[in-house]
């Protein structure tokens, strides 16, 4: 049973035979996985393959209906909704197809939000922020409102709004989908190459080759499940437990 092993100390994030549904239709079923520390995941697979779905699982926006997720040996999935809301504002950055930025905020009140909202000093917080925005090429647009932004630059500043407060994880559900081709090369170049200089571990979801040739590994999903969890397929155990087919 996942409930009696241990995640072992070089996975900061550990999931054993997670499965999902919403309200019957089905998310995910019976995937297991470990990122490592530092690692640059990626996720992979078609459309509603259930990539989104495993990410909220992984960072605790969604608890598994069965199996369960480790961060750094604390098992999500029997925390309280407001512990894992404290942990994804703390441990974890988020950044998704949209910027999501608050229009009527300038860019660098958008990239210190995790920091302001953890009660980090004002000037501390945007000068943090600053010191991102710079790091990610966009320093000069500070004090612009989000509504003056490019896609590609207001994606720069939810990427910095992800890195700030140097989390434990980045999750990053499909991140370039409102970018053209050498935008989307350039983002995910720039986010690995930023949490990889800061040791932060990065999961990646897309469907895209250019996701999997940015990660360290790749756990491609089809239908909820691993996708090489076939017959024989390393992980292709009784409860559904495949490992991820890690090529790496
Ligand atoms: N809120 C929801 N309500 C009902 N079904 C959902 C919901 N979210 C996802 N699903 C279903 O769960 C399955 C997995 O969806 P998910 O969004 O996780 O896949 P995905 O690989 O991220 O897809 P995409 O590439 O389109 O974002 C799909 O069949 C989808 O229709």
């Amino acid at each position: 049973m996942y409930a009696m092993e241990a995640p072992p100390d070089s996975d900061v994030l550990w999931a054993r035979s997670v499965h999902y549904s919403h309200d019957g239709s089905p998310g995910i079923a019976g995937v297991s996985v470990g990122v490592r520390r530092g690692e640059v995941l990626a996720v992979t697979g078609p459309r509603g393959s259930g990539k989104t779905t495993l990410l909220h699982c992984l960072s605790g926006r969604l608890v598994p209906r069965d199996g369960g997720v480790w961060f750094d040996g604390v098992p999500v999935h029997t925390l309280g909704a407001l512990a894992r809301e404290r942990l994804r504002r703390d441990r974890f950055g988020w950044i998704g197809p949209e910027p999501a930025l608050l229009p009527e905020l300038t860019v660098w009140e958008n990239a210190a939000l995790p920091l302001l909202v953890a009660g980090t000093a004002h000037r501390t917080a945007r000068r943090t922020a600053c010191e991102w925005l710079d790091r990610l090429d966009i320093g000069g647009l500070a004090r612009k409102r989000p509504g003056a932004l490019t896609r590609a630059e207001a994606q720069r500043a939810a990427l910095a709004r992800a890195l700030v407060h140097e989390p434990a994880v980045v999750f990053a559900d499909e991140p370039t989908a409102p970018l053209h081709r050498a935008e989307r090369a350039m983002l995910l170049r720039t986010l690995t190459t930023a949490a990889r200089s800061h040791g932060i571990t990065v999961v990646l979801a897309g469907h895209g080759e250019d996701t999997a040739a940015t990660a360290d590994r790749s756990l491609p999903l089809l239908d909820g499940r691993p996708a090489a969890a076939g017959p024989g397929a390393p992980g292709d155990t009784p409860e559904g437990q495949a490992a991820c087919s890690l090529s790496a």
